[in-house]
């Protein structure tokens, strides 16, 4: 089922007009603060009414200016996560739960209830109230609130932004087990890009109101110009963990090696690679201690500053590193000419 948005709102002195369209499970809305993450969901939620547009999940018109068609929220049959969990204080988990499920047919409701249960963790947790519980399992228990109203689609804005890092680590894998193994179709709002790569296929990036890029993340977030931070998304498959607790990846452009990593051979792992942790050689380097190499062609190269924006194809994904301006012409970098991309340091979230 797709979700398309093709909306125009005007906030103060804001303006957004955006259209995309929602075509795998996962699907990210990246940008920075105040891009208009938070104004787009709300608009599929129904909570703030677009000026202009429509907005369509699958055959079911939620918001329509022209034919005066706006479906009211809680029609809309859509779950929302919000960044702080929202559970009601005075109910115990199990009841907090419950109070997405009476939305849904009571045959329905038993069956998933205990799958949901599971998938999230939380069975112990079920008599306790929200105040003993830690912001990770809050943040669970949210969520199992949301899917129990047993949505069409989940809206989740940021739901991790209000943990620390440990607690993200913790609630990662139950975010990735509901990626993995359910049918409905998620709209996640983030600016951390680790979460994007491991819980998205598609991200939509967003800037002052408007797409900027749309498309699987292992192509959209290599462009010149954009994060300076980021070179790229790459997608691997697990090969294996040595002696040494070190996972090799294989990817069609070389081998990468990562901290071990508790995934079986074949899986399909996306590693996040920085632009700047990315170092570049013609023809085959010698004995050096950088163990990640891809072989890559130059596609582009552009002037951001002092700096150089090298975008490269490896073996069909694009990569940008950045070197200096020095650097650059020492290699004498032009399009078409091949290289090694050394990659210092390879980012993947703890587990
Ligand atoms: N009611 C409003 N009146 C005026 N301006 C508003 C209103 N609501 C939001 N804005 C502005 O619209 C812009 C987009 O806000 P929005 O919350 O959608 O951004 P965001 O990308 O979700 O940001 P964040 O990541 O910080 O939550 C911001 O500049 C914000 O100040």
């Amino acid at each position: 089922m797709s979700l398309v948005v093709d909306i125009g709102k005007r906030l103060g002195a804001f303006d957004l007009a955006m259209r995309f369209e929602q075509t795998g499970r996962v699907t990210a809305l990246y940008g920075p603060s105040g891009s208009g993450k938070t104004t787009i969901v709300n608009c599929v939620a129904g909570l703030v009414r677009p000026d202009r547009g429509r907005i369509a999940l699958g055959k079911t018109m939620l918001f329509d200016a022209d034919a005066g068609i706006n479906l009211a929220p809680h029609r809309r049959r859509i779950g929302y996560v919000f960044q702080d969990a929202r559970l009601f204080p005075h109910l115990s988990v199990r009841s907090n739960l419950n109070y997405g499920g009476w939305f849904a047919r009571r045959a329905t409701r038993v069956a998933d209830f205990a799958a949901i249960v599971d998938l999230l963790g939380i069975g112990h947790l079920l008599d306790r109230r929200p105040r003993d519980l830690s912001g990770g399992e809050k943040q669970r228990v949210a969520i199992g609130r949301a899917l129990l109203a047993r949505p069409r689609l989940l809206l989740m804005d940021e739901p991790l932004a209000a943990l620390d890092r440990g607690r993200r680590a913790e609630i990662l894998p139950y975010l990735e087990r509901l990626a993995d193994g359910m049918t409905l179709p998620i709209l996640y709002v983030s600016h951390a890009i680790e979460e994007v790569a491991r819980l998205a296929d598609q991200a939509v990036i967003i800037e002052g109101g408007r797409v900027v890029a749309d498309g699987p993340v292992d192509r959209v977030f290599a462009r010149e110009g954009r994060d300076h931070e980021i070179g790229g998304i790459l997608s691997a498959k697990v090969l294996g963990t040595d002696d040494d607790g070190v996972t090799a990846l294989a990817h069609p452009g070389g081998r990468l090696h990562v901290p071990r990593l508790r995934k079986p051979s074949g899986t399909t792992v996306r590693v996040v690679i920085r632009a700047r942790d990315i170092a570049l050689a013609l023809g085959e380097p010698g004995i050096i201690s950088i163990r990640n190499r891809l072989e890559a062609i130059v596609s582009g190269l552009g002037e951001e500053g002092d700096e150089i924006a090298v975008t490269l194809d490896v073996a069909g994904t694009p990569l940008i590193a950045r070197i200096t301006r020095g650097a650059a012409r020492d290699l004498a970098l032009a399009p078409g000419v091949a290289v090694t991309a050394l990659i210092k340091a390879v980012a993947l979230e703890e587990r």
